[in-house]
């Protein structure tokens, strides 16, 4: 066995763990879908000094198995839990399972998903918003000819839902690993700019309308939902549900980032359709402009 030999020193602490361990866990209860996402982070306190002295890992709960470990427990909940009961059932898998392990520390962070109000308190069955998380932004330009043009939009609105979306009959060639999917969770961040033509009567009901057309585009019924077979698909379907909902807007530039949710086999099963690997790089990137007929598109493209 290896001793590393050098200067007088004492190891005072050790541990080690796994940061950042993104999941995503879906409980389906016939149409209804519960989701959360969190973040998770172990820490153990174990008897392993000799890994610090010595060439030897014997014993050691690789960080890699506690990343493992995140997936594999979350699966054991049958039926939706709280990030408290999460991080405790997470830290009794480790001291049960590895006799080297004295302690174990686990951080859940949640992240701020909540079941999409469709209005009216009419809750979705399958999809959910970070409500307040996003930005509300005005541009104008005014010029020395009287000449002024306003633009309404919103920066990062995150928008999710668990079932009604596929993504299937693209280009597959040598370079193409991924599959065709008939359900899928697909998200994003939406992005968005308005060109108004005219001055509506409220600008604030403006907003509350084009907002409640996207949602309404991308979730569609609280009951059912609505198929996006793409993102691209639903962009276009949110920018005329936009023109729809306000005459005097003539022009809606929307961003999508596809952020994917990753199918995860949680080592002793299968993909069931409920433990994701949660990501938000590298993601996939949509957007587009959508007018109506003949009018100019207003932005970054
Ligand atoms: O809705 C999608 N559009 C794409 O262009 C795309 N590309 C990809 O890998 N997944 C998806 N999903």
């Amino acid at each position: 066995m290896l001793e590393m030999a050098g200067p007088q020193a004492e190891l005072a602490l050790h541990q080690h763990g796994k940061s950042r361990v993104r999941i995503a866990r879906v409980w389906r209860q016939g149409d209804v879908h519960h989701f959360v996402e969190y973040s998770v982070f172990t820490m153990l306190e174990s008897d392993m000094a000799h890994a610090y002295h010595t060439d030897s890992n014997r014993g050691m709960t690789s960080t890699d198995t506690q990343k493992n470990s995140v997936y594999y427990v979350a699966k054991q909940f049958e039926a939706p839990c709280s990030p408290e009961e999460f991080a405790v059932a997470l830290g009794q898998h480790f001291v049960r399972n590895y006799p080297l392990v004295w302690k174990a520390k686990v951080l859940v962070e949640m992240m701020p998903w909540k079941r999409a109000d469709m209005g009216g308190g009419q809750l979705h069955d399958h999809a959910y918003t970070q409500p307040g998380q996003e930005v509300r932004t005005a541009y104008a330009t005014v010029d020395n000819q009287g000449k002024t043009e306003v633009t309404g939009g919103v920066k990062g609105y995150k928008v999710l839902k668990t079932t009604q979306s596929s993504y299937s009959g693209f280009l597959h060639d040598k370079f193409t690993t991924l599959p065709d999917v008939s359900d899928r969770i697909v998200a994003t961040s939406i992005t968005a700019t308005w060109k108004f033509s005219g001055i509506p009567a409220s600008y604030d009901a403006a907003y509350a309308a084009v907002m409640k057309a996207f949602l309404s585009a991308f979730f569609g019924p609280a009951k059912g939902g609505v198929l996006s077979p793409s993102v691209q698909y639903t962009l276009f379907q949110m920018g005329q549900a936009a023109l729809n909902s306000v005459p005097e807007v003539e022009s809606v530039y929307l961003n999508m980032p596809n952020l994917h949710f990753l199918p995860c086999a949680p080592v002793t099963s299968q993909f069931e359709n409920d433990i994701y690997l949660a990501t938000s790089e590298p993601h996939g990137n949509i957007e587009a402009v959508v007018t109506r007929p003949s009018t100019q598109p207003h932005c970054r493209l």
